[in-house]
C-alpha cells in the first residue's frame, strides 16, 4: 500500500476575493497532511505570496471572455482548450483525490479536466450569486459550497452554507472586543476590495472633512486608494488636517479593522466575511457593475441583521455619507449593536466546514 499523502488541487484566480478563501483551505489541508497544488493564472499568482511554500503553484495562461470584442472572445477559446488539455495530462499523472474550484476563469482548466476524468470535485461560491464559471460547473460537480447566505442557485442544486474562509490573521481577531465611538482617538478603515475603488477616493475624503470638528479631531483614517488616486487623496487629507494613512493595499487589514470604530467598504465577499468575523459596524457600497449585482447580494445578510448600512452607488454622495458617518460616530450604543449584529453573521468555522466536505469527497466510494 502506498503511503503517499492525498492530493488536493485548488483552482482559483483573478482577484484576492477568490484567492484568500483558496489560501485558507490550502493551509488547513496541509495541516491535515495533504499535498496541495494551486492552479491559477498570472493575475492570481500575484496573490500567492501568502500561500505556504509547500503549495505547488501551476501557472496557466490567462484567458477571460469578460473583456474585449467578439474576436478577442473567440481568441480565448483555443487558450482555454489548451489549458484544459494540459490539465487533463497533469491530472492523469497526479490523480488528485479532490479538486476544488473557487471561481474565476483560471479555475476552468482544472475543473474541466476533473470533470472529464471523473475526479471528485466541488466548487465554492463566495458571492450571493453564482459567478459565470461556477454557473457552468454547478451541475457537474458533487458539491456546491456557498460563502454567502442566501445564494441564488439554479434549481436542483444541493448546497452547503460553509461561509467564506478568512485568513488566519482575521481569525486571530475574530470577535475582538469593540470600543464604540466616543470622545477619544477613533479609527476609520476605508477599503475598496483587493484592487481599491475610485468612488471611495472621490466621496469619502470630502465626507469626512464635512464632519463636525469634535469628531474630526479624534479621527485617524486608514484609506486604501488605487495607485492612480493615491496622491490626490493624500493631498486632500493633508490640506484638511486629517490624520490619514493612504496606501494602495494594506497588508495588515485585520489589525486595522479590529481597531476601527467603523469600516467603509465595497461589498466583496471576503471583505464582508472579514467584517462579520471580526464584528465591526460598516457602511457598504456595493460595486454597481458587479455581475448579477452580486455585491448587493453579499451585503444583504449583514444589513438585514442590522450590522451594516448599505449605500448603493446611486445614493453615495458626499452629503449622504457624511450624515451616515455622523449618525454612527455619535451613537455608541447603536454602533455597539451594529458590531454585535455583524458578529452574529460571521462564520469563523468556514474553513473547517470546507475541509470536512473535501474529506467526504475523498472517501474511496467517490472515485
Ligand atoms: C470588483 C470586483 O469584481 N470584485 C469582486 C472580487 O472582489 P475583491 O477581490 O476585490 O474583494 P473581496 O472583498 O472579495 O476581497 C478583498 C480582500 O482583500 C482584503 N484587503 C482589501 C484591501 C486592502 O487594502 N487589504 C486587504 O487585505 C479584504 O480584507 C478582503 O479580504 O471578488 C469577490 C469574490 O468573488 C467579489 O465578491 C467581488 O465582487
Amino acid at each position: 500500500m502506498s503511503e503517499k499523502a492525498p492530493l488536493l488541487v485548488i483552482a482559483a484566480g483573478g482577484t484576492g476575493g477568490h484567492m484568500f478563501p483558496a489560501q485558507a483551505l490550502a493551509e488547513a489541508m496541509l495541516r491535515k497532511g495533504w499535498r496541495v497544488k494551486l492552479s491559477t493564472d498570472a493575475r492570481g499568482a500575484r496573490y500567492t505570496g501568502g500561500f505556504p511554500h509547500t503549495v505547488e503553484i501551476e501557472q496557466i495562461a490567462s484567458a477571460t471572455f469578460a473583456r474585449g470584442g467578439i474576436l478577442a472572445k473567440l481568441a480565448v477559446i483555443p487558450k482555454i482548450a489548451g489549458g484544459v488539455i494540459g490539465s487533463v495530462f497533469k491530472m492523469l499523472g497526479d490523480k488528485p483525490d479532490v479538486v476544488v474550484g473557487f471561481g474565476g476563469y483560471p479555475s476552468i482548466p482544472a475543473l474541466a479536466a476533473a470533470t472529464i476524468l471523473r475526479r471528485p470535485r466541488m466548487i465554492h461560491e463566495q458571492n450571493g450569486v453564482l459567478g459565470r464559471v461556477n454557473q457552468v460547473f454547478a451541475k457537474r460537480v458533487s458539491g456546491v459550497a456557498c460563502g454567502t447566505w442566501p445564494t441564488e442557485l439554479p434549481e436542483g442544486i444541493d448546497t452547503a452554507h460553509t461561509g467564506n474562509p478568512v485568513r488566519g490573521t482575521v481569525l486571530e481577531r475574530a470577535g475582538a472586543g469593540y470600543i464604540p465611538p466616543g470622545d477619544y482617538p477613533m479609527s476609520l478603515l476605508v477599503m475598496g476590495g483587493s484592487q481599491g475603488a475610485r468612488i471611495l477616493s472621490d466621496v469619502v475624503p470630502p465626507a469626512i472633512a464635512a464632519l463636525p470638528l469634535d469628531i474630526l479631531q479624534n479621527l485617524r483614517v486608514s484609506h486604501q486608494a488605487r495607485d492612480e488616486d493615491g496622491e490626490r487623496v493624500v493631498q486632500f487629507y493633508a490640506e484638511h488636517g486629517i490624520n490619514a494613512d493612504v496606501q494602495p493595499f494594506f497588508h495588515d487589514v485585520p489589525n486595522r479593522m479590529s481597531e476601527a470604530q467603523l469600516v467603509i467598504s465595497r461589498a466583496g465577499a471576503s471583505s464582508v466575511a472579514d467584517i462579520s468575523v471580526i464584528g465591526r459596524p460598516s457602511i457598504l457600497v456595493p460595486f454597481a457593475a458587479a455581475t448579477g449585482d452580486h455585491q448587493s447580494a453579499n451585503a444583504r445578510g449583514l444589513s438585514d441583521a442590522g450590522g451594516a448600512i448599505v449605500m448603493p452607488e446611486s445614493t453615495f454622495t458626499v452629503e449622504a455619507l457624511s450624515e451616515q458617518l455622523a449618525s454612527v460616530l455619535t451613537n455608541p450604543d447603536g454602533a455597539q449593536l451594529m458590531a454585535n449584529a455583524a458578529l452574529s453573521c460571521g462564520k469563523p468555522d468556514a474553513t473547517e466546514q470546507l475541509v470536512a466536505l473535501v474529506e467526504t469527497l475523498a472517501t474511496p466510494q467517490s472515485t
